[in-house]
């Protein structure tokens, strides 16, 4: 059941939300129909407009972030060179814009916005798959094959490879069987695959895959139009999936898409995404992940749905999936690892989008979640700049610039760092 309890606590610790006005919504989803979801601001109603004035705390810590910030740009003469060469960019040690500055402000404060944030987060790199899955042009093998090799140098625990499904609906990633064998070699990082069926999940073993993933939605309308049955069909097949998975001894992670919204049906909701996700735990996902699609959800609308699903599912089994279609994912992730969730998919240089959702944009660069968590001196023991790298590499020859803001910063930043 949705209740505000969480929603009211989530607000009491951070100050930060109402020093920017920011007023939790009123659970409403439950029930909404369509009807109540006009297609763009709709996810606004119910927000009462109750402005408060709360003093930060934390206003010393910003000013002399900025202090620092100003002092670093000084002895960089940051405004003075700028490159366009991430190669050079990246003899800048990054940790002296975030991780080794605020790993100490962090240990300082006391400030309870910090307490419930993990001390390690686990990244899952989604590029080459959900990545890829929506260019318009086919990516060759090889190329994909340094991307995940790239990716999984850098530190990523896991680089989600790419689906086995139907080449006829998703072409571009019809040459997933030859993707796998040629990382079947490839070290120091998991490499699961899609499969919306047992026919995928047969095809993804022989590839030599490991661990699977399957994709449910919490809307109707987007089941429909992504894997062409309807969401009770779905988890039937998934649970036969589950069932040749746990004979084999495979882990199977469990999407489920348009927790928040869906391209179809407009509004979902919570107690939808709790269905969905109870039924994906109960035949032995070992890790959700709840997917805001088209990446229409805020910390107003993705605070009650994770309410309801965590009501249902142990909260270290789930991981969020946010696209930044509204330049929102960061503070959707923010809010999510304050409510205690230590799993987060993202996509190197923010590529992404499904191409069975439209108006979906990339996801989350992986570049900017890596920037945040060292910011918060949370561990992912991923480094920035190989994944950059990567970015670099893919961005290159998709001939597209980075969705990255922290990628495009930094790589206009030039100096002799290493003197300092
Ligand atoms: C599910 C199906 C296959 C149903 O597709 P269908 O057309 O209903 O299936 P079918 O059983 O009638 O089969 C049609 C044809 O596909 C073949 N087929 C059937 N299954 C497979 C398979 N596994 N691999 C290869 N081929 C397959 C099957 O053999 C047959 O071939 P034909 O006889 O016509 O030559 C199709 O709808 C499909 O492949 N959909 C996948 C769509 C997709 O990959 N979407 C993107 C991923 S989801 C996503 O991006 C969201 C997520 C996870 O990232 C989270 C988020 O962002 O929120």
């Amino acid at each position: 059941m949705i209740t505000t309890k969480a929603l009211s606590k989530f607000s009491r610790s951070c100050s930060f939300l109402h020093h920017r006005n920011f007023v939790p919504m009123k659970p409403i989803l439950d029930g909404a129909t369509t009807n109540d979801m006009a297609p763009t601001n709709s996810f606004l109603k119910g927000v009462n407009d109750t402005r408060e004035a709360v003093s930060w705390s934390g206003q010393t810590r910003r000013m002399s972030q900025r202090g620092f910030l100003n002092h670093s740009r000084s002895i960089l003469g940051w405004n003075s060179m700028e490159i366009d060469n991430v190669h050079d960019a990246l003899r800048l040690p990054s940790r002296h814009f975030s991780t080794y500055y605020n790993d100490k402000l962090r240990r300082e404060s006391t400030n309870e916005l910090f307490s419930s944030i993990p001390e390690y987060v686990k990244i899952v790199e989604v590029g080459p798959r959900d990545g890829l899955q929506n260019e318009k042009d086919i990516v060759p093998t090889a190329v994909k094959v340094e991307l995940i090799k790239m990716l999984a140098s850098s530190g990523l625990p896991v680089v989600e490879a790419t689906s086995f499904v139907s080449p006829k609906w998703v072409p571009q990633l019809a040459d997933a069987k030859d993707v796998m064998e040629a990382i079947r070699d490839f070290k120091g990082a998991r490499f699961p695959v899609l499969t919306p069926n047992l026919k995928g999940f047969e095809a993804a073993i022989a590839a030599g895959a490991k661990e699977v993933a399957v994709f449910a939605s919490a809307s109707e309308g987007f089941s429909k139009s992504n894997i062409n049955c309807s969401i009770e069909d779905s988890l039937v097949r998934y649970h036969e999936v589950a069932l040749s998975a746990s004979k084999l001894s495979i882990p199977v992670r469990g999407y489920i898409s348009c927790v928040v919204g869906c391209p179809v049906e407009g509004m979902v909701s919570p107690s939808k995404v709790a269905y969905v996700a109870k039924k994906l735990c109960d035949m032995g996902c070992y890790e959700i992940s709840l997917g805001d699609t088209i990446g229409v959800g805020t910390p107003g609308t993705v605070i009650p749905m994770l309410e309801a699903v965590i009501d249902v599912v142990p909260i270290e089994k789930l991981a969020v999936h946010f696209h930044d279609t509204y330049g929102q994912a960061l503070s959707n992730i923010l809010a999510s690892l304050q409510m205690g969730i230590s799993t987060v998919d993202s996509s190197v240089s923010g590529l992404g989008g499904c191409p069975y959702a439209k108006g979906a944009s990339g996801n989350v660069a992986t570049e900017d979640v890596v920037y945040m968590l060292n910011g918060l001196g949370v561990k992912t023991n991923v480094d920035l700049q190989k994944i950059m790298l990567a970015g670099n590499f893919i961005r290159k020859h998709l001939g597209h610039s980075s969705g990255s803001k922290t990628a495009i910063a930094l790589s206009k930043i030039t100096a002799h760092a290493s003197k300092l």
